[in-house]
C-alpha cells in the first residue's frame, strides 16, 4: 500500500545562471542538469518526509533518466513504476528568470519519453492500493496521451475512494486544447486543492465564488500558496493563514511542489492540517534557498530546526468567508 502515488513527467532541468539571460544568444552559463518535473519534485519530498511513495513516469535509457532515478531512489521513492523507453530521450525543461521574478520555460515534453506515457501504462491496482493520488496540472497539459493516462487514474481513484490531490501548476508553455475539460473534472473530484494563488487567478479570475462552489460540492481542503506572502487554508469548517519562514530566495522553482509533498506526507501520517501547512511553508522556504528544483528538498529534521528557530510563525485562524454561505 502506498501513501502517495503520482503520475507525470520526469525531466532534466537546465537553469540559466543569470537573471535576464536568454536562450537565443551564445555565451550564457547554464547550470544543471538537475533532476526535475513537478510530480517528481513533490514525490521526492514526500518520500524524504517518510511517506511510502511511487511515481508512474517514463524516462529514456539515458543519463538524464539515470540522474532522476538515482535521486528519487536515494530519497526513498519506489522507482519500480518508472518505465524506461528506447523510443525517446528523457524530457527537459530550460528555465530562465527575469529581474521582476517571472520565469520562462522551454520544454522538451510532448515528443520526449515523458510525453509517451499513456493509459496502457496505468495499472488500476496501483491506484487502488494508494491512499492519495497526487496530480499536477502541468502533467495534464503536457501531452494528449499523458492527459489520457492521468484521467484514467483519476476515474479509478474516484471509483475506489482513493483521495485525489490536485495542484494546477499551470505552465502556459504546455497548455493544449482539451485542458479545461480535464481541469474541471479533476477540480470537481479532488479532495485536496493545493494551488498557487496566481494559478487560481488564471483559472477563475476573482475566485471566491468558484471556491465556494467547490466547498458546496465536497468537504475538501483548499490550500492557496502565495510565495513569500504565505499560505491560506480553507475547509468547510476551518480557515487559517500561515506566514512564511525567513530565507534567502535563490531559485523559487519547486517550492510549491515541495510544499505539496510535505503537506500530503504529514496528512497521511495523521498530522492536523494546521501543522502540516506550517511544515509545508518551512519546506517551501528551504526549497527556494538552493538552486535547482529539488535541490532544496529536505528531511523533517531540517524543517523542525527551521520551525524551532522561528517560534512566532503559527497558523492563525481567520474568519471563514464560506461557512455562512454553505
Ligand atoms: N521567498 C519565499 N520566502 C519564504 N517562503 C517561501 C518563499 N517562496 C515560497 N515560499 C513558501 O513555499 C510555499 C510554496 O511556494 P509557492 O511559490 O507559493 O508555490 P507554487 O509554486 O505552488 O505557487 C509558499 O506558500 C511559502 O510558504
Ligand atoms: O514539471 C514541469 O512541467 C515543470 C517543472 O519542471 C518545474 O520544476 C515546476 O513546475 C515546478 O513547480 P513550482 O513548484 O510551482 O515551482
Amino acid at each position: 500500500m502506498y501513501d502517495i502515488i503520482t503520475i507525470g513527467e520526469i525531466l532534466a532541468e537546465i537553469l540559466a545562471e543569470k537573471k535576464n539571460q536568454n536562450f537565443f544568444e551564445l555565451g550564457g552559463t547554464l547550470l544543471g542538469p538537475f533532476p526535475s518535473g513537478a510530480p517528481a519534485i513533490a514525490i521526492d519530498q514526500a518520500a524524504k518526509m517518510g511517506a511510502k511513495t511511487t511515481i508512474v513516469a517514463k524516462v529514456g535509457k539515458d543519463d538524464f533518466g539515470l540522474l532522476n532515478k538515482n535521486r528519487l531512489e536515494s530519497s526513498g521513492v519506489d522507482i519500480s513504476n518508472i518505465i524506461e523507453t528506447s523510443d525517446n530521450t528523457t524530457g527537459n525543461a530550460f528555465v530562465t528568470y527575469a529581474t521582476d521574478g517571472s520565469r520562462r520555460f522551454i520544454f522538451h515534453f510532448k515528443h520526449a519519453a515523458c510525453g509517451e506515457l499513456g493509459p496502457h501504462d496505468i495499472d488500476d491496482a496501483l491506484i487502488k492500493n494508494s491512499k492519495i493520488l497526487h496530480i499536477m496540472g502541468c502533467s495534464v497539459t503536457g501531452s494528449p496521451s499523458m492527459s489520457a493516462a492521468i484521467m484514467k487514474a483519476i476515474r479509478t481513484a474516484k471509483k475506489h475512494n482513493v483521495k485525489i490531490s490536485f495542484d494546477p501548476n499551470i505552465r502556459p508553455e504546455l497548455l493544449t486544447g482539451e485542458t479545461s475539460n480535464y481541469f474541471n473534472e479533476i477540480l470537481e473530484s479532488c479532495d485536496f486543492l493545493l494551488t498557487g494563488k496566481s494559478e487560481l487567478v488564471k483559472l477563475f479570475g476573482a475566485y471566491q465564488k468558484n471556491l465556494l462552489e467547490l466547498l458546496k460540492k465536497k468537504d475538501r481542503i483548499i490550500v492557496i500558496k502565495d510565495g513569500s506572502r504565505g499560505t491560506d487554508v480553507y475547509t468547510r469548517s476551518e480557515a487559517f493563514q500561515v506566514g512564511t519562514f525567513p530565507t534567502i530566495e535563490v531559485d523559487p522553482t519547486g517550492a510549491g511542489d515541495c510544499f505539496d509533498g510535505t503537506f500530503l506526507a504529514l496528512y497521511c501520517n495523521g498530522v492536523d492540517i494546521k501543522t502540516a501547512s506550517k511544515y509545508g511553508n518551512a519546506a517551501g522556504a528551504l526549497a527556494v534557498s538552493k538552486k535547482g528544483p529539488m535541490e532544496g528538498n529536505c528531511r523533517i529534521e531540517e524543517i523542525e530546526h527551521l520551525i524551532s528557530e522561528n517560534p512566532s510563525v503559527e497558523a492563525v485562524d481567520i474568519e471563514n468567508p464560506f461557512t455562512k454561505l454553505l
